[in-house]
Protein backbone atom coordinates (compact mmCIF):
# COMPACT_ATOMS: atom_id res chain seq x y z
CA UNK A 1 0.00 0.00 0.00
CA UNK A 2 2.89 2.59 0.93
CA UNK A 3 4.79 2.01 -2.30
CA UNK A 4 1.12 3.13 -4.44
CA UNK A 5 0.77 6.29 -2.28
CA UNK A 6 4.59 6.84 -2.85
CA UNK A 7 3.78 6.56 -6.54
CA UNK A 8 0.72 8.93 -6.18
CA UNK A 9 2.86 11.06 -4.60
CA UNK A 10 5.71 11.36 -7.16
CA UNK A 11 3.51 11.55 -9.99
CA UNK A 12 1.62 14.15 -8.28
CA UNK A 13 5.29 16.41 -7.52
CA UNK A 14 6.04 15.09 -10.95
CA UNK A 15 3.14 17.55 -12.88
CA UNK A 16 3.66 20.54 -9.81
CA UNK A 17 7.25 20.65 -11.47
CA UNK A 18 6.08 20.36 -14.74
CA UNK A 19 3.66 23.13 -14.57
CA UNK A 20 6.61 24.76 -13.06
CA UNK A 21 8.86 24.44 -15.44
CA UNK A 22 6.22 24.89 -18.65
CA UNK A 23 5.82 28.70 -17.14
CA UNK A 24 9.58 29.44 -17.54
CA UNK A 25 10.76 32.37 -20.02
CA UNK A 26 13.14 30.07 -22.09
CA UNK A 27 12.46 26.59 -22.07
CA UNK A 28 15.18 23.86 -23.14
CA UNK A 29 13.79 20.21 -23.61
CA UNK A 30 16.86 18.39 -24.16
CA UNK A 31 16.78 14.66 -24.37
CA UNK A 32 19.07 11.36 -24.74
CA UNK A 33 17.64 9.21 -27.55
CA UNK A 34 18.23 5.51 -26.96
CA UNK A 35 16.33 3.95 -23.92
CA UNK A 36 14.39 7.27 -23.24
CA UNK A 37 12.61 8.46 -26.74
CA UNK A 38 13.19 4.91 -28.38
CA UNK A 39 12.99 1.56 -27.26
CA UNK A 40 16.00 -0.58 -27.38
CA UNK A 41 16.67 -2.87 -30.00
CA UNK A 42 19.39 -5.30 -31.21
CA UNK A 43 20.77 -3.78 -34.25
CA UNK A 44 21.32 0.12 -33.39
CA UNK A 45 20.62 0.90 -37.13
CA UNK A 46 17.04 0.20 -36.83
CA UNK A 47 16.44 2.00 -33.64
CA UNK A 48 13.42 4.76 -33.82
CA UNK A 49 11.61 7.09 -31.42
CA UNK A 50 8.14 6.18 -30.49
CA UNK A 51 5.63 7.69 -32.64
CA UNK A 52 4.03 9.43 -29.28
CA UNK A 53 7.33 10.56 -28.26
CA UNK A 54 8.29 12.07 -31.79
CA UNK A 55 4.67 13.79 -31.72
CA UNK A 56 5.29 15.60 -28.31
CA UNK A 57 8.68 16.39 -29.62
CA UNK A 58 6.99 18.28 -32.50
CA UNK A 59 4.42 19.86 -30.38
CA UNK A 60 7.22 21.31 -28.74
CA UNK A 61 9.14 22.72 -31.32
CA UNK A 62 6.30 24.65 -32.26
CA UNK A 63 5.96 26.80 -29.25
CA UNK A 64 7.56 29.92 -28.62
CA UNK A 65 10.16 30.73 -26.30
CA UNK A 66 11.11 26.27 -26.48
CA UNK A 67 14.50 24.70 -28.07
CA UNK A 68 14.50 20.75 -27.99
CA UNK A 69 17.74 19.11 -28.18
CA UNK A 70 18.91 15.49 -28.78
CA UNK A 71 22.30 14.56 -26.26
CA UNK A 72 23.25 11.07 -27.67
CA UNK A 73 26.26 9.32 -27.29
CA UNK A 74 25.84 8.03 -31.05
CA UNK A 75 27.86 9.35 -33.67
CA UNK A 76 26.16 12.69 -35.36
CA UNK A 77 25.45 11.04 -38.78
CA UNK A 78 23.69 8.02 -37.13
CA UNK A 79 22.08 10.42 -34.86
CA UNK A 80 20.76 12.36 -37.21
CA UNK A 81 19.59 9.96 -39.46
CA UNK A 82 17.69 7.59 -36.51
CA UNK A 83 16.28 10.95 -35.19
CA UNK A 84 14.95 12.28 -38.64
CA UNK A 85 13.65 15.47 -36.87
CA UNK A 86 13.58 18.99 -38.45
CA UNK A 87 16.68 21.37 -38.30
CA UNK A 88 15.36 23.45 -35.58
CA UNK A 89 16.18 20.94 -33.30
CA UNK A 90 19.68 20.76 -31.47
CA UNK A 91 21.70 18.07 -31.73
CA UNK A 92 24.82 16.65 -29.99
CA UNK A 93 26.81 13.61 -30.95
CA UNK A 94 29.12 11.47 -29.64
CA UNK A 95 28.53 12.17 -25.87
CA UNK A 96 29.26 15.88 -27.09
CA UNK A 97 32.46 15.53 -29.01
CA UNK A 98 29.74 16.53 -31.91
CA UNK A 99 27.59 19.35 -31.96
CA UNK A 100 25.10 20.31 -34.80
CA UNK A 101 23.19 24.01 -33.44
CA UNK A 102 21.49 25.99 -36.05
CA UNK A 103 24.31 26.26 -38.67
CA UNK A 104 25.24 23.03 -40.45
CA UNK A 105 28.84 22.78 -39.35
CA UNK A 106 29.05 19.59 -37.12
CA UNK A 107 32.82 18.18 -38.52
CA UNK A 108 35.04 16.95 -35.99
CA UNK A 109 38.85 18.04 -36.99
CA UNK A 110 41.14 15.59 -35.38
CA UNK A 111 44.55 16.66 -35.23
CA UNK A 112 47.35 14.26 -36.14
CA UNK A 113 48.24 12.65 -33.12
CA UNK A 114 44.16 11.99 -32.32
CA UNK A 115 43.64 10.12 -35.96
CA UNK A 116 46.72 8.07 -35.11
CA UNK A 117 44.82 6.99 -31.32
CA UNK A 118 41.83 6.16 -33.77
CA UNK A 119 43.77 4.09 -35.70
CA UNK A 120 45.33 2.31 -33.29
CA UNK A 121 41.83 1.93 -31.40
CA UNK A 122 40.57 0.70 -34.09
CA UNK A 123 43.02 -2.09 -34.93
CA UNK A 124 42.80 -3.55 -30.85
CA UNK A 125 39.09 -3.27 -31.31
CA UNK A 126 38.65 -5.43 -34.40
CA UNK A 127 40.98 -8.03 -33.07
CA UNK A 128 39.06 -8.43 -29.38
CA UNK A 129 35.48 -8.19 -31.78
CA UNK A 130 36.80 -10.80 -34.18
CA UNK A 131 37.82 -13.55 -31.79
CA UNK A 132 34.10 -13.38 -30.50
CA UNK A 133 30.55 -14.19 -31.20
CA UNK A 134 28.14 -11.43 -31.61
CA UNK A 135 30.88 -8.85 -30.75
CA UNK A 136 31.17 -6.07 -33.15
CA UNK A 137 32.20 -2.54 -33.47
CA UNK A 138 30.99 0.76 -34.37
CA UNK A 139 32.67 3.46 -35.89
CA UNK A 140 32.66 7.24 -34.54
CA UNK A 141 34.55 10.40 -35.30
CA UNK A 142 36.63 10.17 -32.51
CA UNK A 143 36.61 6.34 -31.25
CA UNK A 144 34.53 2.97 -31.46
CA UNK A 145 31.59 1.35 -29.47
CA UNK A 146 32.07 -2.12 -28.51
CA UNK A 147 28.45 -3.72 -28.99
CA UNK A 148 28.43 -7.18 -26.82
CA UNK A 149 23.82 -7.24 -26.46
CA UNK A 150 23.82 -10.57 -28.34
CA UNK A 151 26.81 -12.14 -27.17
CA UNK A 152 27.06 -14.57 -23.96
CA UNK A 153 27.83 -12.66 -20.24
CA UNK A 154 31.03 -14.71 -20.82
CA UNK A 155 32.06 -13.62 -24.07
CA UNK A 156 31.04 -9.97 -23.10
CA UNK A 157 32.90 -9.75 -20.05
CA UNK A 158 36.49 -11.13 -21.90
CA UNK A 159 35.44 -8.31 -24.51
CA UNK A 160 35.53 -6.12 -22.13
CA UNK A 161 38.27 -7.26 -20.29
CA UNK A 162 40.89 -7.54 -23.34
CA UNK A 163 39.49 -4.17 -24.37
CA UNK A 164 40.16 -2.23 -21.46
CA UNK A 165 43.77 -3.66 -20.79
CA UNK A 166 44.59 -3.36 -24.56
CA UNK A 167 43.38 0.41 -25.35
CA UNK A 168 44.83 1.20 -21.65
CA UNK A 169 48.38 -0.26 -22.33
CA UNK A 170 48.58 1.34 -25.48
CA UNK A 171 46.56 5.02 -25.48
CA UNK A 172 47.56 7.21 -22.91
CA UNK A 173 44.36 9.48 -21.72
CA UNK A 174 41.49 7.35 -23.23
CA UNK A 175 38.30 8.09 -22.28
CA UNK A 176 36.06 4.73 -21.70
CA UNK A 177 32.58 5.04 -20.89
CA UNK A 178 30.14 2.13 -19.88
CA UNK A 179 26.67 2.09 -21.35
CA UNK A 180 24.06 -0.58 -22.22
CA UNK A 181 25.62 -3.67 -23.58
CA UNK A 182 28.38 -1.50 -25.43
CA UNK A 183 32.15 -0.37 -23.68
CA UNK A 184 32.60 3.12 -25.44
CA UNK A 185 36.17 4.34 -26.62
CA UNK A 186 37.02 7.87 -27.31
CA UNK A 187 40.16 9.82 -27.92
CA UNK A 188 38.32 13.05 -27.05
CA UNK A 189 36.92 13.57 -23.55
CA UNK A 190 33.54 15.10 -23.42
CA UNK A 191 30.64 14.73 -21.41
CA UNK A 192 27.08 15.20 -21.36
CA UNK A 193 26.90 17.29 -18.71
CA UNK A 194 29.43 19.71 -20.40
CA UNK A 195 27.03 19.30 -23.39
CA UNK A 196 24.12 20.14 -21.82
CA UNK A 197 25.72 23.43 -20.22
CA UNK A 198 26.95 24.62 -23.39
CA UNK A 199 22.78 24.10 -25.06
CA UNK A 200 21.58 25.67 -21.71
CA UNK A 201 23.94 28.95 -22.37
CA UNK A 202 22.82 28.46 -26.48
CA UNK A 203 19.53 28.65 -25.91
CA UNK A 204 19.65 31.28 -23.41
CA UNK A 205 17.60 28.43 -21.59
CA UNK A 206 15.66 29.93 -18.01
CA UNK A 207 14.82 26.01 -17.44
CA UNK A 208 15.68 22.58 -18.66
CA UNK A 209 14.19 19.00 -18.77
CA UNK A 210 16.57 16.32 -19.52
CA UNK A 211 15.82 12.85 -20.18
CA UNK A 212 18.07 10.05 -20.32
CA UNK A 213 18.30 6.39 -19.35
CA UNK A 214 22.01 5.31 -19.01
CA UNK A 215 25.30 5.62 -17.08
CA UNK A 216 26.29 8.65 -19.11
CA UNK A 217 23.29 10.32 -18.62
CA UNK A 218 24.18 10.99 -15.08
CA UNK A 219 26.75 13.52 -15.78
CA UNK A 220 23.63 15.72 -17.44
CA UNK A 221 21.35 14.62 -14.78
CA UNK A 222 24.64 16.18 -12.48
CA UNK A 223 24.68 20.04 -13.70
CA UNK A 224 20.78 20.35 -13.78
CA UNK A 225 19.98 23.65 -11.52
CA UNK A 226 16.71 23.64 -9.19
CA UNK A 227 14.49 24.92 -11.82
CA UNK A 228 15.26 22.22 -13.82
CA UNK A 229 13.50 18.87 -14.02
CA UNK A 230 15.35 16.02 -14.26
CA UNK A 231 14.09 12.67 -15.57
CA UNK A 232 15.09 8.95 -15.67
CA UNK A 233 14.12 6.58 -17.92
CA UNK A 234 13.72 2.92 -16.43
CA UNK A 235 15.64 0.75 -13.89
CA UNK A 236 18.86 1.77 -11.96
CA UNK A 237 20.99 4.00 -9.91
CA UNK A 238 20.54 7.68 -10.66
CA UNK A 239 20.20 11.03 -9.15
CA UNK A 240 17.60 12.53 -11.30
CA UNK A 241 14.81 13.97 -9.49
CA UNK A 242 12.23 11.79 -11.21
CA UNK A 243 11.73 8.52 -12.55
CA UNK A 244 9.36 6.69 -15.05
CA UNK A 245 9.50 3.22 -16.25
CA UNK A 246 10.15 3.36 -20.22
CA UNK A 247 10.34 5.51 -23.22
CA UNK A 248 6.19 4.79 -23.40
CA UNK A 249 5.87 7.13 -20.13
CA UNK A 250 9.22 9.48 -21.28
CA UNK A 251 6.73 10.23 -23.97
CA UNK A 252 3.67 11.06 -21.53
CA UNK A 253 5.83 13.47 -19.80
CA UNK A 254 6.83 15.09 -23.10
CA UNK A 255 3.04 15.37 -24.22
CA UNK A 256 2.21 16.71 -20.88
CA UNK A 257 4.97 19.50 -21.11
CA UNK A 258 3.87 19.94 -24.36
CA UNK A 259 0.31 20.23 -23.20
CA UNK A 260 0.82 22.98 -19.95
CA UNK A 261 3.75 25.03 -21.83
CA UNK A 262 0.49 25.30 -24.70
CA UNK A 263 -1.26 26.94 -21.98
CA UNK A 264 0.75 28.46 -20.09
O1 LIG B 1 23.15 8.34 -25.60
P1 LIG B 1 22.19 7.46 -26.35
O2 LIG B 1 21.35 8.20 -27.34
O3 LIG B 1 21.36 6.63 -25.41
O4 LIG B 1 23.11 6.45 -27.18
C1 LIG B 1 23.85 5.45 -26.49
C2 LIG B 1 24.29 4.37 -27.47
O5 LIG B 1 23.11 3.96 -28.17
C3 LIG B 1 23.26 2.95 -29.15
O6 LIG B 1 23.48 1.73 -28.49
C4 LIG B 1 22.46 1.37 -27.57
O7 LIG B 1 21.21 1.28 -28.26
C5 LIG B 1 21.15 0.24 -29.28
C6 LIG B 1 19.78 0.35 -29.96
O8 LIG B 1 18.74 0.19 -29.03
C7 LIG B 1 21.39 -1.12 -28.63
O9 LIG B 1 21.39 -2.14 -29.63
C8 LIG B 1 22.73 -1.13 -27.88
O10 LIG B 1 22.87 -2.35 -27.14
C9 LIG B 1 22.79 0.06 -26.89
O11 LIG B 1 24.09 0.13 -26.31
C10 LIG B 1 24.36 3.30 -30.13
O12 LIG B 1 24.64 2.19 -30.97
C11 LIG B 1 25.64 3.77 -29.45
O13 LIG B 1 26.53 4.29 -30.43
C12 LIG B 1 25.28 4.91 -28.48
O14 LIG B 1 26.43 5.41 -27.86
Amino acid sequence: MSDILDEVDEAQALVAKLTELAATEQLLVALDFDGTLAPEVDDPQHARALPEARAAVLKLLALPGTRVALISGRAMDSLEHVANLPDSVLLVGSHGVEFRLDTPDATVNLDTAELEQVDVLSELLEDVAAGLDQVWIEPKPAGFALHTRLATERDSRIAHLQALSETRAEIAGLTVREGKNVLEFSVRSATKGEALLHLKEYAKATAVLYAGDDVTDEDAFAVLGSRDVGLKSGPGKTIAEFRVADPREVAGVLALLADLRSKA
